[in-house]
Parts: structure tokens; C-alpha cells; sequence
């Protein structure tokens, strides 16, 4: 964590305050002129229209900055402003509430000014050391995932430290006395490690090392798997007690140790993941939500002009929209519907973030579409943990429909889209982007040979290694059966030739085991730059012909599309 003093966070939401206190200032002229003007009875409806409006933004933001008095006040003096609003006795707009209502309003407004004198007046304190806190959990996926196996020199696990990094794992090897897991160092080692792995002889000792700076919750911060001889139930009872999260007995089922590692990683990474669009017209208070979401890792987008809104969606494609009802003219509800016209959009989670209490208005604003309702203001503490929850979920859930079971990557239907979005986006953003699919050879001999579910094991390391080695902003797709579709972002096609020849390097040295006996397999692939093509489908197909006279010309390759395979046919009687 920074120290308070080079807080770059804290500097930026006091600054903000600093903002919202010169907004104070403004803003209480105005509310004092309201005020008098209520006082000579000489008000018309359009502009105790606009008050209201202020006044609702007022209520909304101050309580955050930390004027929870004058954000009550306002909210007050809104609600009764409001009911003259909608009960204003000439249609027309002109006339007024009547004396004694005028005279009660003014009163109200000379409290509010009052109050907001006095607090902008005071200086702002200095920064609130607690609110320093930065959640800065950089996210571990699509980078290359740090394994620490801790050794005593012994050559057990050599083998295995070599088929893990073929995996694309970052494998580090060190020895409990080695400098690195001294008490100053540990924490600065162990910040990058995903997962420890060790023989089970050492359990206690290395579970000592690693659970040094974490505490209590230490196996979940720091996942350790231990690999023994036997497996026998008092060896497994000894490393569990020892705090260990996995056990695997020699000889190791490497594939299922990768994927738990992945899960380990997954469980670690969830709860910082997650995209936000804040629509909200106080600029300061979407401003201050957006550093606070952004410090406890999740990525914010901020949409201060509604008429921006969808264009953002599209750009951004958030997990959560966090929404303020009253947008200056527009209304939030009604946005909330515009947004529900996509069908794409239908099961994206709106919430609504407003200053309005009123249980019944709630509802009604609820019909419109949104899911849920966060009362302004809001602490930031309870805005983390409220959009952590609903990213989370959203996510889950769009996992649930979105990724393919067997592998966890995206589902042929999906992956076909990102190749459409990312030709877009590399289009707007200029940079070359490339489509790649993979297809395993002879696979159905594998089946043939070792059974189905040794297939199954076999797709499932593929998509292991894909998304060890691949970055975060790169697409993976199980688009057909032992066939996969990459999406590598700003990527020309000499460097995607290059990686995926790496990647299949990597994949032909595994060792499948089974039993005594042991196969490997290689695979094919084509590549086709996006940029080339007028639609993402046109991009695919030229992928699949250049995999296909990869095929053609001896499996176990890589082949970028080129001009001359444009007229080919792509039938099996072709002799492939
Ligand atoms: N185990 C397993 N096999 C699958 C799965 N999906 C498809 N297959 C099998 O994958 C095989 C694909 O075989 P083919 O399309 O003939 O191609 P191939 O044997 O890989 O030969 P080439 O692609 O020409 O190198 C078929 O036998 C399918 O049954 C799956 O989810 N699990």
C-alpha cells in the first residue's frame, strides 16, 4: 500500500472535495436568490423547476464530499419544493404556491444557505488518512501466471517443473534457505506467486514460509499444492492440516494440476475484475465514484452526457451500469428502457444511483427496467461492496451462458462476435489485429487410440496453454469440437505466426500418460489478419483456409491466408 504522503488516490478524492467545496460556494448564491425570491412571492414554475433539479443534486452529492447536513437539508427542501412543483396553481407557470407556503419554502432555503456558508467556509481538512486504502490487486490472468516450487535440491519434481512451464507457467525454483524467502524479501516473492508447490515432505516448513505476511486467511491468498508418493490417507491428512489447498499423488495428473492452479487463480482474481459505467451529471461525484471503484480494481467508465450513453455501451460493454435517475432533462428510467431496445443489453444489470428515498417512487422507477435501488449518498465502503457483489454475479452469469463447459473458453457463437468487434475496434484504433484457428490433428485417432475422455483431457490442455500464454485483451473460442478460435489483438500476422508456432512447440513436447504409456499430439493453424476484411465471418473463413492448406501440407504448422487460397474449395474430398 503507498504511504499517505505519496497517496496518489487520496490526493486526487481531496482534491475533489476541494472542488465540490468551491461548488458549495457557487451554488448557495443561487439557492440564496431562490430564497429571496420565494420571500417577494415572485417565483414562476420553470424556474422552481430548476431548482428542484439543484437542489436534487445537492442532496445526491453532498453527504459523499462529507456534508451530510446540507445533503439532509436539500433533500428536504427538495421534497417540499417538489409537491408546490407538481401542484403549481397556474397552468400557465406564472402565479406562485400562495404566502404562507412561499414564506415556509423561503425559510427552509435561508437553513440550507446558512448551513452551506458555514460548511464551505471552514477549510477543507487535510486528507482523511483513512480513506487511503488502494485495493491495487493487479490481475495475475492472461499474464504469465508465476508457479513457485519449493525444492530441497531433490530432482522430484524436475520433470514436473518443466512440464509446467511448458503450459506457458512462469516456474520459479528456490530452496527454503535461499535469500529470497528471507523474512524482508518474503513478502515482495510471494506478491507475484499465484501458487506454491511442493514434495509433501516439507509441508510444514514451506507452509510456515508462505503463510509469514498473510495471516489467517493465508491458503486462500497463497494456494499450496503439495505432490506426494502415495496418497495414502494419513500422507493427505498431514498436508491438509498443514494448511495445503490441493493434493496430488506421483504420478502427478499434470493437466488437472493446471487447471487448478487456473481456478486458484480465477478464485484470486474475481473479486477485482469487473467494468462499470457510471451515468451521472455531477461531474465531481462521478469523478469520486469512479477513483474510489477504480482503486478497489474495478474499471469505471464515467458518461456525464446521456446522449453519449449508448455509443459508450457499445465501446465499453460494462458488467454494471450505476445510473442517477435525475439526469438534468433526462430521465433515468427512461434511459433505462432505451438501453433495454438492445436486445444485447436486456440482462445487463442497471442500478439505479439516486438521492430519492420515496419507497413508492422507487418502485415505479423500478418497473422501467433497472434492477436495483442505491440511495444517495452512498459510503464508499458500501458502493465497493454492493458493485463488487453484482459484478461478481453478473459474471457468473454471463460465464454460465457465455463459456463452453468442457473448457471454460467462449462459446463458438461469442468468439465469432469478438472477431467482428475487435475488427472494428482495430479499424477505429488504427493497429492490426488477427484472427487464428487451431485445429488438433488426427484427433480422432486420439479418441480411437485412448478413449474419449483422454480426448477430453487432451482439449482441455490446449485451452489451458491458449490462455497461459495469450494476453488479457486477446479472445480464445472453442469453436468446434477439437478446434479453436483466437482473436489476437494488435497483433500483425508475422508475430501471431510467431506465438502460435511457440504455443505449438510448447503443446507437441506434452506428455499425455496413460498408464505406463504415453502419447503427444500436435496441431494446425491458420492465420488471417482482420484488417483485410469487410466482416469478421470473412476474416474466419480465411483463417479456416489457410489452416485447412496448412493441413494439406503436413499438420503440425502454422499458415498465414494469403491471396492464393482465396478460390479454393474447402471440402474433405479434397483429400485432407
Ligand atoms: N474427446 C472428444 N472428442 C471430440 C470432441 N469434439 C469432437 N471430437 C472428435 O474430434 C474428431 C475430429 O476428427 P476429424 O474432424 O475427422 O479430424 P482429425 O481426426 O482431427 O484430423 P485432421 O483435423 O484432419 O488432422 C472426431 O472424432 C470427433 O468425434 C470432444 O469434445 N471430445
Amino acid at each position: 500500500m503507498n504511504s499517505p504522503l505519496q497517496d496518489p488516490l487520496a490526493d486526487r478524492l481531496h482534491a475533489l472535495k476541494q472542488r465540490f467545496v468551491e461548488r458549495l460556494k457557487v451554488e448557495l448564491v443561487s439557492l440564496e436568490a431562490y430564497g429571496q425570491k420565494l420571500e417577494q412571492q415572485d417565483v414562476e414554475l420553470e424556474s422552481m423547476r430548476n431548482c428542484v433539479q439543484r437542489l436534487h443534486q445537492l442532496a445526491g452529492s453532498a453527504g459523499t464530499f462529507g456534508f451530510p447536513e446540507v445533503g439532509e437539508l436539500a433533500r428536504e427542501l427538495e421534497k417540499r419544493l417538489k409537491t408546490e412543483v407538481e401542484h403549481w396553481p397556474d397552468n400557465a407557470g406564472a402565479g406562485h404556491p400562495g404566502a404562507e407556503a412561499c414564506t415556509g419554502l423561503a425559510v427552509q432555503f435561508r437553513a440550507l444557505v446558512a448551513r452551506m456558508k458555514t460548511e464551505s467556509a471552514e477549510p477543507v481538512p487535510d486528507r482523511d488518512q483513512a480513506a487511503t486504502t488502494v485495493i491495487d490487486e493487479a490481475s495475475l490472468h492472461g499474464q504469465q501466471v508465476r508457479l513457485l516450487v519449493v525444492s530441497d535440491g531433490l530432482s522430484e519434481l524436475d520433470d514436473l517443473v518443466k512440464e509446467l512451464s511448458r503450459y506457458g507457467f512462469n516456474v520459479l525454483v528456490l530452496g527454503l534457505s535461499d535469500d529470497r524467502f528471507s523474512e524482508t524479501n518474503r513478502a515482495a516473492l510471494l506478491d507475484n506467486v499465484a501458487t506454491a508447490i511442493c514434495w509433501h515432505g516439507m509441508v510444514e516448513r514451506v507452509a510456515r514460509q508462505v503463510s509469514g505476511h498473510h495471516a489467517d486467511a493465508w491458503p486462500y491468498l497463497m494456494p499450496l499444492v503439495c505432490i506426494g508418493e502415495t496418497g495414502q490417507f494419513e500422507q493427505r491428512y498431514r498436508v491438509a492440516s498443514a494448511g495445503a489447498r490441493a493434493f496430488f499423488p506421483e504420478p502427478v495428473d499434470v493437466p488437472e494440476l493446471v487447471e487448478r492452479v487456473e481456478t486458484f487463480v480465477e478464485e484470486k482474481t474475481s473479486r477485482v475484475r469487473g467494468r462499470v459505467m457510471i451515468i451521472d451529471d455531477d461531474r465531481e461525484l462521478a469523478e469520486h465514484y469512479s477513483l474510489v471503484l477504480a482503486a478497489a480494481g474495478i474499471e469505471p467508465r464515467v458518461v456525464n452526457d446521456p446522449a453519449q450513453l449508448l455509443e459508450a455501451l457499445h465501446g465499453f460493454e460494462p458488467d454494471l451500469v450505476l445510473m442517477d435517475i435525475e439526469l438534468g432533462h433526462y430521465s433515468g428510467v427512461t434511459l433505462a428502457g432505451m438501453i433495454r431496445f438492445h436486445a444485447r443489453w436486456l440482462s445487463l444489470p442497471i442500478i439505479y444511483l439516486s438521492a430519492e428515498d420515496d419507497l413508492e417512487s422507487q418502485l415505479q422507477a423500478l418497473s422501467g427496467g433497472a434492477d436495483e435501488f442505491l440511495v444517495k449518498p452512498i459510503s464508499d465502503d458500501y458502493l465497493i461492496r454492493s458493485v463488487q457483489m453484482r459484478c461478481q454475479r453478473a459474471r457468473q452469469l454471463s460465464e454460465l451462458m457465455n463459456r463452453d463447459s468442457l473448457t471454460r473458453l467462449l462459446k463458438h457463437s461469442i468468439i465469432k462476435q469478438e472477431v467482428e468487434r475487435e475488427r472494428l475496434r482495430s479499424m477505429r484504433g488504427d493497429y492490426p489485429s488477427c484472427a487464428v484457428l487451431l485445429d488438433i490433428d488426427h484427433f480422432k485417432q486420439v479418441n480411437d487410440t485412448w478413449g474419449h475422455a483422454q480426448g477430453d483431457v487432451v482439449i482441455r490442455a490446449l485451452a489451458n496453454l491458449l490462455r497461459n500464454r495469450l494476453r488479457e485483451s486477446d479472445a480464445i473460442g472453442r469453436y468446434g469440437g477439437e478446434e479453436f478460435l483466437v482473436v489476437l489483438s494488435n497483433c500483425d500476422a508475422p508475430a501471431a505466426e510467431h506465438l502460435v508456432g511457440r504455443i505449438l512447440q510448447n503443446f507437441s513436447e506434452l506428455e499425455f500418460a496413460v498408464g505406463e504409456q504415453a502419447f503427444q499430439v500436435t496441431f494446425s493453424a491458420g492465420i488471417a489478419l482482420i484488417n483485410q476484411f469487410a466482416e469478421g465471418d470473412q476474416a474466419i473463413e480465411a483463417a479456416d483456409r489457410a489452416l485447412y492448406a496448412r493441413k494439406r501440407a503436413g499438420r503440425n504448422g502454422v499458415m498465414i491466408y494469403d491471396q492464393s487460397m482465396a478460390g479454393r474449395s474447402l471440402s474433405p474430398a479434397d483429400g485432407f
